[in-house]
């Protein structure tokens, strides 16, 4: 089939290179030409495992092209995907310029039958926005009452993780079609059944349904995810306060099949580019329908101060005034396996230390590039913290006299360090733990002190005298 791709961004990307890599034939566009340069030298703007090998493959195969050109897109495809960013506006509701521009462009040059995929999460209303936008237009070149320019559009939400983007995408949980049921629509979700096969032999795994419902399925997802991270943290914050440990916590909860193990980590809080900003465009869609989502607003406020968390816990051990402390920092992604840092714990939490004064080594296995392009634009008004930052090739580096290890992502290599040489290079043998990555007994016994997130701190009496 002849797919467009519009942004070639995490799910752009992902979209075009899994759909090429099972034969279409697959067009991506984006307004951003250093994206396209990147693509059509070989190489891949973002970090997602597996994604590298595809692109390589379909690319060879001539199954994958990527361009600039507007035109040339819009005329390729007969199914549209629209993949741009929807970030959020000033009143945290999702900003669809991008979303409606790409949409004037498939109305401005339209060539004949159209499925217009709304794969970027939008506000409920979006598809209906979209139309009309795309009606003008063929409105404006004459084609309005065209039956060889006919379209329908379509919601078809993204649920993939970043960091696993290739996996989900080729092996879903569900695929969500929100689709009309007018003459379009019947043929849009013929196509969009053939589209999907090969992901999804017998369909069972296709939910479809209205479009407005499918908007909002994806929205509803989102939150309901976040909803579990913030109370799984504010019960670690609970924990901390009556010694019980979040861990047991968890296990002991997760084993009820309707609670479930997955996504009940306390940690630094959410970040990433879509929980903070698609909880706040649901607040924000609901207050344009005169109703206030309490539990979310909480949600988000309980995010917002558990990135401080550790920060206090820095604070109560060492003080507020940091300056002439070292940080070693493990982690800047939002989450491992990518390279990702929009929203992500670790800038709040090294701005925090920076701004009492402490000097900051930080290293991430992939987001160092992501890192040294974003501080600068967060510490613009403070170039003397920011001149108290470096960024180390390795952990290790990162360690030597410092007065203790910060971990914020919970990359697979951080899992077992080896602890021995680790206090050997440490001025002191401490760590903040923002993952639970270790066990506190274990820190313990190894003459390590370490604060977790919600786990009791442990210290073992040593001296004789103590344990009679
Ligand atoms: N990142 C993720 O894991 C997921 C994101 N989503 C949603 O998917 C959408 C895209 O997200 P990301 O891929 O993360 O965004 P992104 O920011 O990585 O990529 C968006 C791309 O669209 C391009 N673009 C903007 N306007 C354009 C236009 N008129 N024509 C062509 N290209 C244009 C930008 O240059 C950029 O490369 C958002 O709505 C997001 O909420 C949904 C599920 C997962
Ligand atoms: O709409 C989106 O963009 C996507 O948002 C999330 O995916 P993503 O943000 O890539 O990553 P997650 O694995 O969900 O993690 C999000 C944040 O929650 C945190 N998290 C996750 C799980 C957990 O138990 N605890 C926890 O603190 C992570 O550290 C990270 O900062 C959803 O999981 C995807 O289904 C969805 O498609």
């Amino acid at each position: 089939m002849k797919i467009t791709i519009i942004g070639t961004g995490y799910v752009g990307l992902v979209t075009g290179a899994c759909l090429a890599e099972i034969g279409n034939d697959v067009f991506c566009l984006d307004v951003d030409p250093r994206k396209i340069d990147i693509l059509n030298s070989g190489g891949v703007p973002i970090h997602e495992p597996g994604l590298q090998e595809i692109i390589a493959r379909t690319r060879a195969h001539g199954r994958i092209t990527f361009s600039t050109d507007v035109k040339a897109s819009v005329e390729h495809g007969d199914v549209q995907f629209i993949a741009v960013g929807t970030p959020p506006d000033e009143d945290g509701s999702a900003d669809l310029q991008y979303v409606l521009e790409a949409a004037r462009n498939i109305g401005r040059y339209s060539n004949g039958f159209k499925v217009v995929v709304d794969k970027s999460t939008v506000p409920v209303g979006t598809a209906e926005r979209v139309r009309a936008v795309i009606a003008a237009e063929l409105e404006a070149r004459g084609l309005g009452d065209s039956a060889a320019h006919r379209f329908s559009v379509v919601s078809n939400p993204e649920f993939l993780k970043e960091g696993a983007a290739v996996d989900d995408f080729m092996r879903p949980d569900r695929i969500v079609i929100g689709i009309d049921d007018d003459e379009a629509g019947l043929r849009a979700r013929e196509k969009m059944k053939r589209l999907y096969a090969p992901f999804n032999r017998n369909h069972e795994r296709t939910l479809y349904m209205d479009v407005r419902s499918a908007e909002f399925t994806k929205y509803a997802a989102n939150a309901m995810l976040a909803t579990r991270i913030s109370f799984m943290n504010e019960m670690s914050n609970l924990a901390d306060r009556v010694g019980a440990d979040i861990e047991a916590v968890r296990r002991g909860i997760g084993s009820d099949p309707r609670i479930g193990y997955h996504f009940l980590y306390a940690g630094v809080g959410y970040g990433g580019s879509c929980f903070p900003k698609d909880v706040q465009a649901l607040v924000r869609t609901a207050a344009e329908n005169g109703q206030r989502l309490r539990i979310l607003e909480a949600v988000e406020e309980v995010n917002h101060d558990q990135k401080q968390v550790l920060v206090e816990k820095i604070v109560q051990r060492l003080g507020e005034d940091l300056t002439g402390r070292t940080f070693a920092v493990w982690g800047l992604a939002f989450k491992p396996n990518t390279d990702d840092m929009r929203e992500a714990p670790s800038r709040r939490l090294i701005a925090a230390l920076l701004a009492r004064g402490a000097q900051v080594r930080a290293y991430d296995p992939v987001a160092l590039d992501e890192a040294r392009r974003v501080f600068p634009l967060d510490l613009a008004d403070a170039p003397d913290a920011l001149s108290r930052l470096t960024f180390a090739t390795s952990q290790d580096e990162t360690l030597a006299g410092a007065d203790a290890l910060v971990i914020v992502t919970e990359w697979k290599e951080f899992k077992s360090p080896d602890f021995t040489h680790l206090k050997s290079v440490l001025k002191a043998p401490v760590i903040f733990d923002g993952r639970n990555l270790y066990e506190p007994l274990a820190m313990a016994e190894l003459g390590i002190d370490y604060y977790a997130i919600g786990r009791p701190y442990v210290q073992l009496e040593t001296a004789p005298d103590a344990r009679a």
